[in-house]
């Protein structure tokens, strides 16, 4: 099979990013995280560019061993000789030099006309010849370039000794169709074309730098170019990890090799993103928090079945621990049982439908929820479930920063009728717990109370605790909800119910033995 050459620019394309500033102990990290997945190539700076940047790519360049490090320089001797003196203690040094040959370019950027291009490209690449081995040659702004003109221009570069011809779109124009194109068109008419290695570097400005890249595969590009995470200048460069998995997983087409190590994907894009600050988003090919997340009933009931109805990338082959089923609103009730049993909870089905109608209500007010959410929602129905006098049917509260905050509160018995009562308090907590004791008609110390939030972020559940005294009887109680008055009505009602049941399983015992 065909082997693509994967050459990482990370640290010296994907720096570009607006923001991003990388110091040397990142980049080498990064870089040592580079070779471990397979990288054959790492360019890793512009060492003209700054000290910083020099020595940086020195440091790179004089601990990689099994990747071929290289350093980018305009078509100016200065920068020809900086990259030299930071790369020649490298296991396999080579030069990335570049010029535009585009007519934009040409008459507005450099000034130059076709022939002074060429000159200075071949000149560049003759004085590099000197001290490298191996000198790759972008022709910046390849894709707006006359198809003539850059047939010649590379046939003369590789006339005077470069190795690999890159034909980069720079500002991310090119359409996959098109792209293809061009490398066919560099196949038929130039003539020492098959001397040297074709590198596709795309930019992902229309959203197509990965197809583009694939598509330069199709087309005979030996070498891709890209970052981890797709960062880089602008809308960044092609995600490396995405076209790394699609070659893979779709080797039945492409019919090609790499020497990525798949597995390490996921851990590189996690350090790539903690160093350059870059956050991946969660619906990201390959490396998104929701990559592998399965959230509607449909697909979790056929992930469940058989992985493969819903997933064409296992998981675990890009470094990810698995798969995971996100309870949520639209999820069903195969799923929500394997979720419970995970949890270590085995219900009845009736206990379970019930449980799973308390689920879906939650599920319409907090978008995602934890496990620790649906535990909190086991215990609740656990203790609901035991024969309460009391049930909570309506609660409405009154606060303001000015007034007494106020209570309503409705509650229903067993026998289903209906107790309303207002209140106020001092705050919408003791509003409410002086309603209730009014409706309730007994008096109900309040011995403890204490409320937390069940998972992180703003929609977090509510989960509260108090212990009472009713006659006597100390009982604790536990209410959760999504809001915090609701899950303080809540506690509160579930402890007087339980100590109402405590009195009177009491009372039997004692007429029983009397
Ligand atoms: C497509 C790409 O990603 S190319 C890489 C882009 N990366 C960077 O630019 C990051 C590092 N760059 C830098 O630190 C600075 O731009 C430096 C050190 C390289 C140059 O800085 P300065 O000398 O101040 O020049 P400045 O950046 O303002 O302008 C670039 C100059 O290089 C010239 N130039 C641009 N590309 C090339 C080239 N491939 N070959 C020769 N000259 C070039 C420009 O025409 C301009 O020349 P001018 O000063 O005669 O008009
Ligand atoms: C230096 C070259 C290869 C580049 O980054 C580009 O053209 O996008
Ligand atoms: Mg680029």
């Amino acid at each position: 099979m065909r082997k693509i050459n994967f050459f990482d620019t990370t640290l010296r394309d994907g720096e570009q990013s607006a923001g991003v500033n990388l110091n040397l102990k990142e980049k080498l990290e990064i870089a040592k995280q580079l070779e471990r997945v397979g990288m054959d190539i790492i360019e890793a700076g512009f060492p003209a560019s700054s000290p910083g940047d020099f020595r940086s790519v020195q440091e790179i360049a004089r601990t990689i061993k099994n990747s071929s490090v290289t350093g980018l320089a305009r078509s100016v001797k200065g920068d020809i000789d900086a990259a030299w003196e930071a790369l020649k203690d490298g296991a396999e040094p080579r030069l990335h030099t570049f010029i535009a040959t585009s007519p934009v370019h040409r008459e507005y950027k450099l000034k130059m006309t076709k022939e002074q291009v060429i000159e200075r490209a071949v000149e560049s690449v003759k004085y590099a010849a000197k001290f490298f081995p191996i000198i790759q040659w972008s022709a910046e702004d390849a894709c707006r370039t006359e198809l003539d003109f850059l047939a010649e221009i590379v046939e003369k570069v590789i006339e005077a000794g470069a190795k690999v011809i890159n034909i980069p779109d720079t500002v991310g124009y090119i359409t996959p169709i098109e792209y293809g194109k061009i490398f066919e068109y560099l196949k038929q008419n130039v003539k020492n074309i098959d001397q040297v290695i074709l590198s596709a570097h795309c930019h992902d400005d229309l959203g197509m730098a990965v197809a583009n890249a694939l598509s330069a595969v199709e087309h005979g590009a030996g070498q891709i170019e890209g970052t981890i995470n797709g960062i880089g200048e602008r809308a960044g460069n092609s995600a490396l990890e995405e076209v790394a998995v699609a070659l893979y997983i779709r080797k039945d087409y492409y019919k090609v090799e790499t020497n990525i190590r798949l597995n390490e994907i996921k851990r590189t894009s996690d350090l790539v993103s903690k160093l350059t600050g870059m956050i991946v988003p969660p619906n990201k090919a390959i490396v998104g928090k929701n990559a592998f997340a399965h959230e509607s009933g449909i697909h979790q009931d056929g992930v469940l079945k058989e992985k493969t109805t819903y997933e064409i990338i296992s998981p675990e082959l890009v470094g990810v621990q698995s798969n995971s089923l996100v309870l949520g609103k639209h999820s069903g009730r195969h799923a929500f049982r394997v979720k419970l049993k995970e949890l270590g909870f085995t219900m009845d089905e009736e206990a379970t439908n019930r449980l799973f109608t308390a689920f879906k209500e939650l599920s319409e007010k907090k978008k995602e929820l934890t496990e620790d959410d649906l535990v909190a929602l086991v215990l609740e129905e656990q203790l609901t479930g035991e024969e309460g006098t009391y049930e909570l049917a309506a609660l409405q509260v009154t606060y303001g920063t000015t007034g007494v905050p106020s209570a309503t509160v409705t509650l229903k018995t067993k026998e289903n009728e209906e107790i309303q009562e207002a209140a106020t308090g001092n705050g919408s907590v003791e509003a409410i717990y002086n309603t209730l004791e009014r409706c309730l008609k007994q008096s109900v110390t309040l011995l403890d109370y204490r409320i937390q939030s069940n998972s992180g972020g703003r929609d977090a559940l509510a989960q509260v605790y108090v212990k009472v005294n009713v006659d006597g009887i100390e009982m604790g109680g536990r209410g959760i909800a999504q809001d915090v008055l609701e899950a303080s009505a809540k506690a509160y009602l579930n402890a007087v119910n339980r100590a109402i049941l405590l009195k009177h399983t009491a009372k039997e015992k004692h007429q029983a033995t009397v």
